[in-house]
């Protein structure tokens, strides 16, 4: 029996854990193989079993070909909506593979093979998606770079991925601003110690750029001479545990992890979801305003909706300002989407600038029946104010770059259980969430502890980290025998709804992007003139948080610490790249610590934050939070 919309969720998610082979086995039925898995799951591979071992599959083939061959030709299967450049492009599915196919023959010629990876540091254009999938369609490995990113987390990218090829173009555009990706993209591989082989750039009519002689091929070229000769390439069989992809995210110091995504798996989870969790049907629109540098852009804008059949929307724009808040309301009534999936932080920027939802009532949005928030906590107060505008369901749901799609959500396809403001609902099939102290024993309800995930993850999470198997396990399986470590706390309530609460670790939520303090603390520290200093994040009414440099300047400098600050913030900006949205720099005498040393960030944040908060038993001179206190006033 096919699960899909026929069971409700609790009967579902228990035989979900209770026979993760036959449930898995079952949704893996929606999934076009070469070759079937000889082992549903089998764990003595990898670093704790991998699933749909011995299977042979291919990724673009399931959300491509196989739609042509059985009557979506036709369908348009990607919408690129553009305010920033004033334009709406379709592909039909046979549109959309015929690019694929071309833009494949192209990078084999370039040698790309099964295997190889391939860097993407793309703007949102379609001929991004059409690059995700010609790898997919070579079995080489895409790795997309977010194009917020600086030049020297691009190069760190290209290090660890060692890419044969690099997909990019000559300009992002950013609301007033074009921004120059070809001067980054050249400083990185000048930064890198692995060289690519080639790079295919796209020239965009806003800004064209230099290429350099006999390494930078022009992607309208090449595309227009592939087409024209009739150049094709054929779909590559992959193994089911072959890596579809590496997305690199924060870690816990400045160098990314590299998260690998398995072909079998993420297409069985992904294709999955798109019913049993989102409710969407094949041939409906369905819109995820995210970018493809993220994870969610990977699995909804891309893969998710196409596996699934689906029209998928990419949007270049903003909420607000392009040209103001209604522009989401115009993009899903022109487009006729029926479920949006979006940030928090977004919403957020709406509601300040349309408080009454004026906007919205400009718009037919008849068609529309679905909300999804993921990225960072959903606050009661926006998810509220959403659902008192747009009167649908407002859905917040919980999930990591790891996992690669929903670990804690409201299951719409299977029926959709009470909304607890607060809470993203319920685990997802195949995951048992628990909660635990320090020891790793489960806690009661409404306590709060670690959240972990019981091992095996189901399938689409990380089986490993690119290239660090070490890693992975001491960064994920090491504290919690048995267990996946989240990083998130929070707590479970007496009906079994998650409640995620913050971090454990150094991660701070900075719009939806997960944005490593620590990493920001190495580019402080690196000035010349800063002897120590603190990164953490502080709330902000429209990202969540935002960060605040906290400096203590070298005995002996003599500049002005205002000076010192801008170009503090600079280096982040440069080094690190505007994502990261750091634009508060605060020198002070000292930094508050324990008798240990240890600098006290927990107070430090409380005050920042006009918290209450107690003076720590352990600190070594109370003062130095006294002066934390001074030093914030009207800064934040
Ligand atoms: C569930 C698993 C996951 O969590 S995956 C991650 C999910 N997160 C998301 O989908 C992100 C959601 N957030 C957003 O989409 C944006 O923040 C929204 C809400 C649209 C607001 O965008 P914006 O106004 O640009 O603010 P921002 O904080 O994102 O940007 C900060 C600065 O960075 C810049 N930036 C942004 N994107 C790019 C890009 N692709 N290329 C170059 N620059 C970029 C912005 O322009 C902004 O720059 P500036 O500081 O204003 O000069």
């Amino acid at each position: 029996m096919n699960v899909q919309g026929k069971s409700s969720y609790h009967e579902v998610h228990a035989r979900s854990l209770a026979d993760p082979e036959g449930f898995w086995a079952e949704a893996a039925k929606d999934i076009d193989w070469i070759e079937p898995a000889k082992r549903i799951f089998d764990p003595s591979q990898g670093t704790y079993g991998r699933w749909f071992a011995g299977g042979l599959v291919n990724t673009c083939y399931n959300a491509l070909d196989r739609h042509v061959e059985r009557g979506r030709a036709d369908q348009v299967a990607l919408i690129h909506d553009s305010p920033l450049t004033g334009s709406v492009t379709k592909l039909t599915y046979a549109e959309l593979l015929n690019e694929v196919q071309a833009l494949a023959a192209i990078m084999q010629d370039f040698g790309v093979a099964k295997g190889d990876r391939v860097i993407l540091y793309m703007p949102m254009v379609p001929e991004a998606v059409v690059a995700m999938l010609a790898c997919a369609r070579l079995g080489a490995v895409h790795s997309v770079v977010f194009g917020g990113f600086a030049a020297k987390e691009l190069a760190t990218r290209i290090d660890d991925a060692q890419p044969k090829l690099i997909l990019s173009a000559s300009c992002g555009i950013e609301p007033g601003r074009i921004v120059q990706y070809k001067p980054l993209l050249d400083e990185a591989i000048r930064l890198a110690g692995s060289k690519p082989k080639a790079c295919i750039v796209l020239q965009r009519p806003q800004l064209t750029c230099e290429m350099t002689p006999s390494r930078d091929y022009d992607w309208a070229s090449l595309r227009r001479k592939a087409l024209n000769d009739g150049k094709r390439a054929a779909c590559v069989p992959v193994a089911a545990t072959d890596p579809l992809y590496i997305l690199y995210t924060s870690g816990t110091t400045g160098v990314p992890k590299g998260v690998v995504r398995d072909n079998g798996g993420h297409l069985v989870a992904v294709k999955w979801s798109m019913f049993n969790l989102y409710g969407v049907k094949p041939g409906e629109v369905w819109w995820c305003g995210s970018d493809i540098g993220w994870v969610v852009g990977h699995s909804y804008i891309v893969y998710g909706p196409l596996l699934h059949g689906a029209t998928t929307i990419m949007y270049e724009g903003k909420p607000v300002g392009t040209p103001d808040a209604g522009a989401f309301w115009r993009v899903i009534s022109e487009h006729k989407a029926v479920a949006f999936f979006t940030a928090p932080t977004a919403f957020r920027a709406i509601r300040k600038d349309d408080p009454e939802g004026k906007f919205i009532r400009q718009y037919d949005l008849s068609k529309f029946r679905t909300l999804f928030l993921a990225g960072e906590r959903a606050d009661p107060p926006t998810v509220e104010w959403a659902e008192q505008q747009l009167k649908v369901p407002v859905i917040d749901h919980w999930w990591q770059t790891e996992t690669g799609w929903c670990i804690a959500g409201n299951p719409v396809g299977l029926g959709m259980l009470p909304v607890k403001h607060g809470s993203p609902t319920v685990p997802m099939p195949g995951y048992q969430v628990d909660v635990v102290d320090e020891a790793a024993k489960p806690v009661g309800p409404n306590t709060m502890g670690s959240i972990v995930i019981k091992l095996p993850m189901p399938p689409g999470c990380l089986p490993t980290l690119w290239n660090q198997d070490a890693r992975f396990k001491e960064a994920y399986l090491s504290e919690f025998p048995g267990y996946y470590k989240t990083s998130d706390a929070g707590y479970k309530d007496e009906d079994g709804y998650v409640f995620v609460m913050g971090r454990t670790d150094d991660i701070i939520n900075v719009a939806g992007h997960r944005l490593s303090t620590g990493g920001m603390e190495e580019i402080l520290a690196s000035h010349p003139d800063v002897a120590e200093c603190a990164v953490l994040g502080v709330k902000d009414a429209i990202k969540g948080e935002v960060p605040c440099g906290f400096l203590v300047l070298k005995a002996g400098v003599k500049r002005p610490p205002a000076e010192i600050e801008k170009e503090i913030i600079a280096l982040v900006r440069d080094k690190l790249g505007p994502v990261a949205a750091f634009k508060l720099a605060i020198t002070v005498g000292r930094l508050p610590k324990t008798r240990s040393g240890k600098i006290l960030r927990g107070t430090i944040k409380k005050i920042a934050d006009g918290e209450s908060w107690t003076m720590p038993a352990t600190i070594e001179d109370p003062k130095a939070l006294d002066e934390i206190g001074e030093a914030l006033k009207g800064r934040v």
